[in-house]
């Protein structure tokens, strides 16, 4: 049974899809190059703001792919509340979770001062222990300083962690800092990506979470112990 539960935010929590793209689209506009379509979006998220922004403008110098960025971040604080929700199920997962007495954290490559923004707003109630997004000097995912802080910050040990997210990242990170991976299936990222990087476990509906998530669980997926 896992007491910590560290969850990516983007895909995962929340569906932040048509806030992101919006916030991209006018930085994009704003600097007289082509919008993209929700699904080419879709495929830049994962890897933070910055790289997001460089995949957009693909072929642009560095200086524009800089400056985009920049009025990306001008941009998201008027974008994210019309455009993010949380996906259906996942309160009552939390409240679940809580009931359980599991330590629950948040471990995203949004930048920091969005993270906890967005959940605030999402989780006013607070059921997180700890919430990390991407920041300044921090190596973000899928290096796995993050989850190395989020440990010892709530004086969790690896082996009752577990890292729970929609992208082949989240399950690298998890791989990178010894802990087991669920990977989930309805974020941004595709199945079979997700399930080549050998997740611990994956589950298609948040019912397969809560399932895979409680003691009687016998995992799916084994994985070689040198995977783990
Ligand atoms: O904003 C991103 O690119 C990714 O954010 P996430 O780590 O919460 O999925």
């Amino acid at each position: 049974m896992y007491s910590h539960i560290i969850f990516d935010l983007d895909g995962t929590l929340i569906e932040s899809l048509p806030g992101i793209a919006q916030a991209l689209n006018n930085a994009l506009s704003a600097h007289k190059l082509p919008t993209h379509s929700l699904d080419a979006v879709r495929g830049f998220i994962g890897d933070g703001s910055l790289v997001l922004c460089q995949r957009a403008t693909k072929d642009q110098p560095e200086s524009l792919q800089l400056a985009v960025h920049d009025t990306f971040l001008l941009e998201y604080p008027k974008a994210w509340k019309a455009g993010t929700s949380v996906f259906e199920g996942v309160l009552p997962l939390i409240a679940k979770l809580k009931s359980m007495q599991c330590t629950l954290s948040i471990l995203s490559n949004k930048p920091h001062h969005f993270t906890t923004e967005i959940v605030d707003h999402f989780f006013p109630d607070s059921p997180f222990d700890l919430v990390l997004g991407q920041r300044e000097g921090i190596a973000k995912k899928p290096d796995p300083s993050g989850v190395h802080e989020l440990l010892g910050e709530l004086d969790q040990s690896s082996a009752n962690s577990i890292l729970i997210g929609d992208s082949t990242i989240d399950i690298i990170t998890a791989r990178n800092a010894g802990i087991k991976s669920l990977a989930v299936t309805w974020g941004y990222h595709n199945k079979e990506a997700l399930l080549a990087v050998a997740p611990s476990h994956a589950a298609d509906t948040l019912d397969e979470v809560i399932e895979i998530l409680t003691p009687t669980h016998t995992p799916a997926f084994r994985q070689p112990a040198e995977l783990l």
